[in-house]
């Protein structure tokens, strides 16, 4: 069955010392071995180290091995390592049979494996293992269709696919004779604001699509007016009943942003209703307005996090209190975390998921979003180039007859013979902030259809908002883009830093003039706490990677230095004035979670102590001992992973000069697109050319067979 140049265990040793392999990933294959009744020798731990494990590059002659605890062992292996790289299972079809351990980019790996079955006679040798089972069966394994899951996610995605199969499948019903919604929905869509009548209104559509179904997903790009378009259906439906509404999203940032972004919706929603001709239907509209709840919490809080314990306190037993659930940023919600969300939505429970399928996927396994959204990929049937190909709706009749009353549009060029849940979905595709020519949006499109020769020709168009640091030796012998970046970054952290030390000197000067602190008044500082956490938010350094000179740590300590030089900061201890922190670990007691950002300022009510300030998603501010912070690091850089759900006026995106197999496996199209559309105005590259182009063409595939449950074969 296998032809090895060493036995099994050996070379799980030797996969493991090349980092091809987990320590986790050989000891979950050896513990699997076990629970098999494998023979003791090979299932045994053999965590000291081998004499004859070869590490060496010498290509050793291939022996047969036909005893199937090697190639369970083997497959279990290969399992663990597609889980640790948050695939949701193993595709049997997608082994390399030749060398089962070499990743795709290594081409010239020596090949120390090889399976001597076809892909059928694999999945029939696998399905014959005792820890192996049927969809249902209590087994640490399951096979279905070719996909070997660990039980859990074979759960989680059964579980997953069926809520939202079941959730698309529920039709609201509206009596359109007696509803005034036609006509609410035009006094909120003008033809002036959508700029043209002619074309599909997607945001009027998208609308119409919750109004009438109990799952909406309405996903779309930056600023093709997501929040707008949630406003606009959360008062509709409130005008028609009073429902209890959530906000929620994955992290903290992105809470606060959607707070920040329906309040600022809602206010320029008010002032278009009071210039509404019909005034009845203004006063109507505008009543409704003000119940449109603002504050967003995180999913943990909305879910109840029970201190060091996986579970929540809602569940499917004691679910939320809720009629509709909003999820903003929701390609961040991974497998699991979706699994729960799910679970706790009461029976009654409306869903509207928000976000840009096009994003990362989520940290940990699963690209649940974007599993959603691939059956409206045109031309996915034959699978020839999915990246580049278009989306499409995909409506049933009677949902685009309904669609038509409610606005008046037609989509009857998407009705599709399979619709699925495609009726939940709604995409918005024209960007409302990236206007036209402009470059970041243009970028930004290019390297999502990762057109290489549209990428190339929106950099050669020089943008003003669009710059380029290429990563070459000057004359001094040092990386000249990466001087051009450190000079940026001072520029730019030197408004943030000036206002910090303005505050700095203004306490200095009052407390120069009192001598007698009783007699202190409260300081009037020149800037609020506020101010300056906005200001900070003004620029970023978003880093492909986290290691080395070009990782958040290199470039991190680099930007740190020359801000000293420019006197700056003051950085004699660990927690300096103006020190920006991420943290890197969940504080339930605190409420501080990973990815949370801070800032080191004096405390305004007593200026002789420096406190980590913090916005919350509420929009309060948190401030907390530096000597009570969990692990946190500095962030004047920070990887882009870390940036999703959050946008900056300003961005720089610095790519590593010769990433390592490993590194490329993590520069992807996505990760580049994530990057460049966290840039509300001015974008910046230090990398070269051919490195932005090559990721920019590597799409993220996350094996997983929750798009085959819910668009069915197409899709398998
Ligand atoms: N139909 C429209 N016509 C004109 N401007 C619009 C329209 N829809 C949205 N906008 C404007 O576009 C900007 C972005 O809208 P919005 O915040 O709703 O987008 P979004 O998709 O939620 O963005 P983000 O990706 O930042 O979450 C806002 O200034 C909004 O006023």
């Amino acid at each position: 069955m296998l032809m090895l140049s060493q036995p099994i265990d050996l070379l799980l040793k030797q996969w493991q010392q090349q980092r091809l392999l987990t320590p986790l990933d050989r000891h979950f294959a050896l513990e699997l071995a076990s629970i098999e009744s494998m023979p003791a020798q090979v299932a045994a731990d053999t965590s000291v180290q081998s004499p004859t494990a070869n590490t060496e590059n010498v290509q050793q002659p291939l022996q047969p091995d036909n005893s199937s605890t090697s190639l369970f062992l083997l497959v279990c292996a290969l399992l663990s390592q597609q889980l640790s790289n948050q695939h949701s299972c193993l595709v049997i079809e997608q082994i390399n049979l030749a060398n089962p351990m070499a990743e795709d980019s290594h081409k010239y790996a020596q090949i120390n494996c090889q399976i001597s079955l076809s892909h059928s006679q694999l999945i029939e040798q696998i399905s014959q293992f005792d820890a192996v089972g049927l969809p249902g069966d209590n087994k640490p394994l399951i096979l279905e269709y070719g996909r070997l899951y660990l039980n859990k996610y074979h759960f989680f995605e059964t579980q997953v696919a069926n809520k939202l199969t079941q959730l698309a499948s529920q039709k609201i019903s509206i009596e359109l004779s007696q509803s005034q919604l036609p006509q609410l929905i035009d006094s909120l869509f003008s033809t002036k604001q959508t700029g043209n009548s002619a074309t599909i209104d997607w945001q009027k559509i998208a609308t119409a699509t919750a109004l009438i179904n109990a799952l909406a997903v309405i996903t779309g790009g930056p600023g093709t007016g997501k929040t707008t378009t949630v406003t606009k259906l959360l008062l509709l439906l409130l005008t028609q009943s009073n429902l209890t509404i959530r906000l929620v999203a994955p992290t903290g940032k992105a809470a606060a942003r959607l707070s920040e972004s329906i309040k600022a919706s809602k206010q320029r929603l008010h002032k278009e209703l009071t210039q509404l001709a019909d005034q009845s239907i203004a006063a109507v509209l505008i009543e409704a307005l003000t119940t449109i709840p603002e504050e967003a919490s995180t999913l943990h809080r909305l879910l109840g996090v029970i201190p060091n314990s996986h579970q929540f306190r809602h569940h499917q037993d004691n679910p939320l209190r809720l009629d509709l659930l909003v999820v903003d940023e929701a390609s961040m919600v991974d497998l699991p975390m979706m699994h729960k969300l799910l679970s706790a939505l009461p029976a009654h429970g409306r869903l509207i998921l928000l976000g840009d399928q096009d994003q990362l996927a989520s940290v940990e396994a699963g690209a649940v979003l974007a599993d959603i959204c691939i059956g409206l990929k045109h031309g996915q049937d034959n699978m020839t180039s999915p990246a580049s190909s278009p989306w499409s709706m995909r409506y049933s009749q009677a949902q685009a007859q309904q669609i038509g009353q409610l606005t008046g549009q037609d989509v009857s060029q998407f009705i599709h013979p399979q619709p699925k849940i495609g009726d939940s979905l709604c995409m918005l595709m024209h960007s409302h902030r990236f206007k036209g020519d402009a470059g970041i949006g243009l970028l930004a499109n290019a390297v999502n259809q990762a057109n290489v020769a549209a990428i190339r020709q929106v950099w050669r168009q020089q943008h003003a908002e669009l710059n380029w640091y290429e990563h070459q030796q000057n004359a001094q012998g040092d990386n000249a883009g990466k001087q051009q970046l450190l000079a940026l970054s001072v520029q730019a952290y030197g408004e943030y830093l000036q206002q910090v030390n303005a505050n700095q000197q203004a306490i200095l000067s009052q407390a120069q003039q009192h001598t007698d602190p009783e007699q202190n008044a409260p300081i009037e500082l020149p800037h609020s706490e506020q101010a300056i956490i906005d200001s900070f938010n003004q620029y970023r350094i978003l880093c492909a990677m986290r290691a080395g000179e070009f990782g958040v740590e290199g470039i991190n300590i680099a930007v740190t230095e020359s801000l000293k030089q420019a006197r700056l900061i003051h950085a004699q201890g660990e927690f300096y004035l103006g020190r920006p922190i991420i943290i890197q670990s969940n504080d339930y007691n605190l409420g501080l979670f990973n990815g949370d950002i801070g800032l080191i300022l004096q405390d305004s009510n007593k200026p002789e102590r420096l406190m980590a300030h913090f916005v919350m998603a509420d929009g309060s501010l948190l401030k907390v001992l530096p000597a009570r912070l969990p692990s946190h690091e500095t962030c004047y850089a920070m990887t882009v992973h870390k940036s999703q759900g959050s946008e900056f006026d300003k961005v720089s995106f610095v790519l590593p000069t010769r990433p390592s197999i490993a590194q490329w496996q993590l520069l992807t199209k996505e990760l580049v697109y994530t990057a460049i559309t966290r840039a509300k105005n001015h974008f910046y590259c230090l990398g070269s050319a051919n490195i932005f182009e090559k990721a920019s063409q590597q799409a993220t595939s996350r094996a997983s067979g929750l798009a085959w449950r819910l668009w069915g074969e197409s899709q398998h």
